[in-house]
């Protein structure tokens, strides 16, 4: 089989190998497959990507699913073979998602593979919908989105960094959106944490290691640490990475800039001088120019970050304070909560706004799409009248309770009677907030059951236009 003519959906081509969207044909999930030409003279280094991505178990890091040789000879004659459906195979297969073709991976022994020749590895894992860089390039994010991606990247990179790994390839190409969580993906130029002491180069455990293992210049610019070049360098080099990826979801460069026009805005925030918004917290700024730092002993670390954007909000809250704002107004808290209880509570509260988004962007590509629409109005619609459903019952119910309390009132003592009144009265106020409910979800029925029915007789908008002015507030 020619290496290029392969059946899966090609999604692209790596320094590395090509990755494949294929359908696996037992369970039917869709799964990404990176075949990489596995040569006997980089063999150890190939394999190292899936050594080092097997480990990995976190909601913001792609799923490993496993990984296997594969012969070029060998996938070539299944090719023929394949071509009849019923034939019986022990070796798990995957087809193609429309023509039902198989593709010719075929997880098999090892011993199968004893043919010293042109030999492939397979990974396969977790699919996902689209790359962060697509999603920047999309549209822009909003404040919500921005936080939440960031600390979704904090969550993962932290994850990795405690399991000893260094990245060293961190951006937005290689970070991925799966229904709107982030998911750290492509191991292939991730390496075990070195640290240098008394002048040695150290693993993790202390024990002395080769350097030259930690000299390779690898990275994409401009997401690459300078001490890259230098060639002696540790796990500091993925904060950089952080940090521009931090400016880039903040001030998205338009689609297509090249390298040459973003070395101006780089060179201006080494030097401090570009005005960043302080659109996630109060020092975005700051955490961007210290993640930026040239010199990595200056440099934030992942607990920095972590610590920093929590004094924002005790900031915020000392502002809020002073100022006589009730905190437990603005945030809805209950009151007698403690300023990192807050920040827990805004920072769920930010992630569950951006979801809400998330929920009709199913696959996360910020362009929602009439099917995706539809479906969002249709779930806002089921629950407006869920709703309004039990709020008829409960006025019911409470009517009934007053009728039966008025034909037993003259029987009832004055106190009783006293209460009864105060009762009802409290009643009346419930029902009167339940008609503003009402009324309030009656018009959100109303205005999703117009749009899912303009969106689906095609009326509002094609298939992927973009569409953010289109959809409805929703209280
Ligand atoms: N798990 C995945 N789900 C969906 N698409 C993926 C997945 N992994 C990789 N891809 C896509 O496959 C293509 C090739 O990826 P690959 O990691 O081999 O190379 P790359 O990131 O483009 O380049 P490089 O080798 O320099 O890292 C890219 O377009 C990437 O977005």
């Amino acid at each position: 089989m020619e290496q290029g003519d392969r059946d899966g959906e090609e999604l692209g081509q790596g320094g590395f190998g090509k990755v494949f969207k294929c359908k696996h044909k037992v369970d039917n999930n869709f799964y990404a497959l990176k075949v990489i030409p596995h040569h006997s003279k980089d063999r150890e280094l190939i394999s190292k990507e899936a050594k080092v991505f097997c480990q990995f178990n976190h909601p913001n890091i792609v799923r490993y699913n496993a990984s296997w040789l594969l012969t070029e000879e060998v996938s070539a004659a299944d090719e023929e073979d394949d071509n009849s459906e019923e034939e019986e195979d022990d070796g798990i297969q995957f087809e193609q998602e429309d023509d039902g073709q198989h593709v010719q991976c075929e997880q098999q022994d090892e011993e199968s593979h004893s043919i010293d020749g042109n030999q492939l590895l397979v990974i396969q894992m977790e699919y996902c919908n689209i790359t962060l860089r697509q999603r920047i390039d999309n549209a822009d994010l909003s404040k919500e989105l921005i936080w939440k991606f960031f600390n979704e990247i904090l969550e993962g990179l932290d994850y990795i960094h405690k399991a000893g790994v260094m990245h060293r390839d961190l951006n937005p190409k290689n970070i991925f959106l799966k229904n709107g969580i982030i998911k750290i993906g492509d191991f292939g130029s991730a390496r075990n944490v070195v640290q240098y002491q008394d002048g040695l180069c150290r693993n993790m455990n202390g024990s002395k290691v080769m350097e030259d293992v930690m000299t390779d210049y690898i990275g994409t610019l401009p997401y690459s640490a300078p001490e890259l070049i230098s060639r002696r360098y540790d796990k500091r080099v993925d904060l950089y990475s952080l940090g521009f990826i931090l400016f880039e979801l903040i001030h998205p460069f338009p689609q297509n800039t090249t390298e040459q026009q973003k070395e101006p805005i780089i060179k201006g925030l080494r030097l401090k001088e570009i005005k960043i918004p302080e659109v996630v917290q109060g020092s975005t700024s700051h955490i961007i120019f210290k993640l930026l730092d040239h010199d990595p002993d200056e440099r934030m670390t992942l607990l920095d970050i972590k610590q920093c954007l929590e004094k924002d909000i005790s900031n915020q809250l000392g502002c809020m304070r002073k100022n006589g704002t009730q905190v437990t107004e603005v945030y809805g808290a209950e009151g007698g909560e403690t300023d990192s209880e807050i920040y827990r509570y805004i920072k769920e509260r930010e992630k569950s706004k951006a979801e809400s988004v998330q929920d009709i962007d199913m696959n996360s590509s910020a362009i929602p799409r009439r099917k995706e629409l539809v479906q969002g109005f249709n779930t806002q619609l089921e629950y407006a009248e869920c709703m309004i459903e039990q709020y008829n019952l409960q006025r019911k119910l409470m009517k009934l309770q007053q009728t039966n309390i008025i034909d037993t009132f003259s029987s009832l003592s004055k106190e009783k009677r006293e209460e009864m009144v105060q009762n009802i009265q409290h009643q009346n106020t419930n029902l009167k907030q339940q008609e503003k409910v009402i009324d309030i979800l009656s018009r959100k029925s109303d205005t999703c059951t117009q749009f899912a029915s303009s969106i689906s007789s095609k009326k509002v908008m094609h298939e992927n236009s973009t569409a953010h002015s289109t959809i409805p507030p929703i209280e």
